[in-house]
């Protein structure tokens, strides 16, 4: 069973990539296993170090969208990509919206060592 540690790796991070091409999301949705069953509607890929993006839980502590208090806000703008379902998109043909943005990124963390689990938000 993948850990939530290794799913958050999966599903939000792509250090490899710095610039996303328009057809960035159809492609890595798809290949990181988040249209299976069902479209994601919603997901960001952050372009990073993941030893950076695991340095955000040591930084600013926010509360999470969902009221828990273990949410991080990097101190720096990151590299990030949002991938949007398209209206009118219907499972399983799932079409995204490709976004690139530098935002700060909010992450819950958990666990010893504690690290993300959970992308929260960004702004
Ligand atoms: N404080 C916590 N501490 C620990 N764990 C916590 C905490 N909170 C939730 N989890 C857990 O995380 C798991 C999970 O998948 N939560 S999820 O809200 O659906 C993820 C959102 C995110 O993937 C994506 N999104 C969203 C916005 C954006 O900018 N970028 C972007 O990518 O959309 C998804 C839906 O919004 C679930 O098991 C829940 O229990």
């Amino acid at each position: 069973k993948e850990s939530r540690v290794m799913k958050f790796q999966r599903q939000h991070m792509d250090s490899d990539t710095t610039s996303s091409s328009p057809n960035y999301c159809n492609e890595m949705m798809k290949r990181r296993n988040m249209t299976d069953g069902w479209c994601k509607p919603v997901n960001t890929f952050v372009h990073e170090p993941l030893a950076d993006v695991q340095a955000v839980c040591l930084q600013g502590n926010v509360t999470c969208k969902n009221g828990q208090p273990n949410c991080h806000q990097s101190v720096s703008k990151m590299n990030i990509t949002d991938c949007r379902l398209k209206r009118g998109s219907k499972y399983p043909r799932c079409t995204y919206q490709t976004a690139q943005k530098e935002k700060y990124i909010i992450v819950a963390c958990e666990g010893d060592p504690y690290v993300p689990v959970h992308f929260d938000n960004s702004r």
